[in-house]
């Protein structure tokens, strides 16, 4: 036990410490995502993060740093009752923690991923309370709910996602993003106004497919909305086929 309080790293991590695979491992997965999401243009100005729930572990992005630039032992790491196991010197858990942890506390998500896309902040300025897209094949790459096995959407249903509004602090956004947990049992995403998206899965693969799909959907209903195409409404009722 180290003089603050929380375990060396060696003895704390999973993953390829302890026998668990490299591929599901996120001391090797989050720094690798991070880059990646950095290209998407997803997380750049130290902005979004992503945590990963791996054999009773949960491991979280530090805030306010280059998120390209993640190492494994910048990785925060807490135990399944949410209590600190290591602590990076010199960094701080990301102001999204509180956030994250809702999500593998009442959704049991293996991940969650928090992006401050273009895509995902501009579909927010089009809606109130909810953004609402049918009849794209991309919503087949969706989560309905959270039963194992997961269920997924079919192309011809309405994908229902929930925005909440914006606050100064992330603590802030924990009552709300709770509250919209509860209202939507379907949904695996919550969009944030002028901020950004969580989106929360099983595992790290599905919750970055899930990820890649939902702002591909923002990306093409706002190209629908420019062209006067409603995105909510089914080709049925729609002259736009
Ligand atoms: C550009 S600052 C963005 C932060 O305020 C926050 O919204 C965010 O996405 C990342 O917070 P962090 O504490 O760095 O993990
Ligand atoms: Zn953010």
């Amino acid at each position: 036990m180290a003089a603050n309080g929380v375990n060396n790293i060696a003895t704390t991590t999973s993953g390829t410490n302890a026998g668990g695979s490299v591929e599901n491992d996120p001391l090797v997965l989050i720094p690798e995502l991070s880059r990646l999401f950095y290209k998407n243009g997803w997380v750049t100005g130290t902005a979004g993060g992503i945590s990963m729930r791996y054999q009773n572990q949960i491991y979280i992005t530090p805030s306010s740093v280059q998120k390209e630039r993640i190492k494994s032992t910048d990785l925060f790491i807490y135990n399944d009752n949410e209590e600190i196991t290591y602590s990076p010197p010199l960094l701080k858990p990301s102001q999204c923690s509180p956030l994250f942890f809702l999500s593998h506390r009442f959704r049991n998500a293996g991940c969650c991923i928090h992006t401050h896309s273009q895509n995902a902040v501009l579909i927010t300025l089009k809606y109130d309370k909810e953004f609402i897209v049918i009849d794209q094949e991309m919503i087949k790459g969706i989560i309905k709910g959270y039963d194992q096995p997961p269920q997924y959407y079919k192309n011809f249903e309405k994908l229902v996602i929930p925005i909440i509004d914006n606050h100064p602090e992330e603590l802030d956004l924990k009552q709300p993003l709770y509250e919209a947990m509860e209202k939507y049992p379907e949904t695996n995403a919550i969009l944030v106004r002028r901020h950004g998206l969580f989106v929360w899965g099983p595992n790290w693969a599905k919750t970055k497919t899930m990820t890649e799909c939902f702002d591909y959907l923002f990306e093409i209903s706002l190209k629908m909305l420019a062209l006067g195409i409603d995105p909510s409404i089914p080709v049925s009722n729609n002259s736009n086929k």
